[in-house]
């Protein structure tokens, strides 16, 4: 995937709020191939790989999260979550135990991200191609869409990411045109009630602004 690059100015999130930019986080068991490195010591908690993608002749920047570390403790900072545009959950279908862990993933994503699209993830499919027979009933039970993975030898690889970034789009899309929709209540609303507010509540208004830039 393209380089990545994590330092203080990719934590300013307010960046997610823009149109042209996304963000994706992976959740998922250690081990289960969310980032598809070797081994390795984690030197930093977090990652962020950068990649820039083209949709209906507009520049798309995708933000995809991904940590080292933080899942052994099986919850993450409420940060990781926080503005997140859709989820990719990963498991490994050769250990089972990441599998049943989905569900805590799932409850902890939901309670901080209610609405956001999510992608079941099996990874691994490699090791042993007969598992794409079996049923994983979690995804199905929870309306989610499965994808079988191997990052090794890259079967659906492009094909995840393509269609997460799809979803991460409409969703927000969809979320923007709510909030147009809410703007437009507001500025009616402000309208009809303007000739009421004092001159004071105007100065306050005006502080705060000057505060807040
Ligand atoms: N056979 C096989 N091995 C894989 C695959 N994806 C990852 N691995 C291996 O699984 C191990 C863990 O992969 P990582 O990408 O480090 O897993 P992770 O989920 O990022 O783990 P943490 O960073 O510790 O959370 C590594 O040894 C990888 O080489 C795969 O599709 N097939
Ligand atoms: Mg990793």
């Amino acid at each position: 995937m393209a380089g990545d690059a994590t330092n203080l100015s990719d934590l300013d999130q307010d960046k997610y709020d823009a149109d042209e930019q996304v963000k994706i986080i992976c959740l998922g068991d250690s081990a289960v191939g969310k980032s598809n490195r070797p081994q390795q010591l984690s030197t930093y908690a977090l990652t962020l790989y950068k990649y820039t993608t083209t949709i209906n002749d507009k520049t798309v920047l995708v933000d995809f999260w991904d940590t080292a570390g933080q899942e052994r403790f099986q919850s993450m900072h409420p940060s990781y979550y926080h503005k997140a545009h859709a989820c990719i959950m990963v498991f490994d279908v050769q250990r089972k135990v990441t599998y049943k862990n989905l569900t805590n993933w799932y409850k902890e994503l939901r309670e901080c991200r209610p609405e956001i699209p999510c992608i079941v993830v099996a990874n691994k499919i490699d090791a042993d191609l007969k598992v794409t027979q079996r049923n994983f009933n979690f995804a199905k039970k929870q309306g989610l869409p499965l994808y079988f993975v191997s990052a090794a030898d890259g079967t659906n690889v492009v094909k995840l990411f393509k269609d997460a970034i799809k979803l991460a789009i409409s969703y927000k899309q969809d979320s923007s045109d709510f909030m147009d929709e809410v703007m437009r209540e507001l500025e009616n609303f402000e309208l009809e009630t303007k000739e009421d507010l004092s001159d004071k509540e105007d100065e306050n208004s005006k502080e705060e602004k000057s505060k807040s830039s």
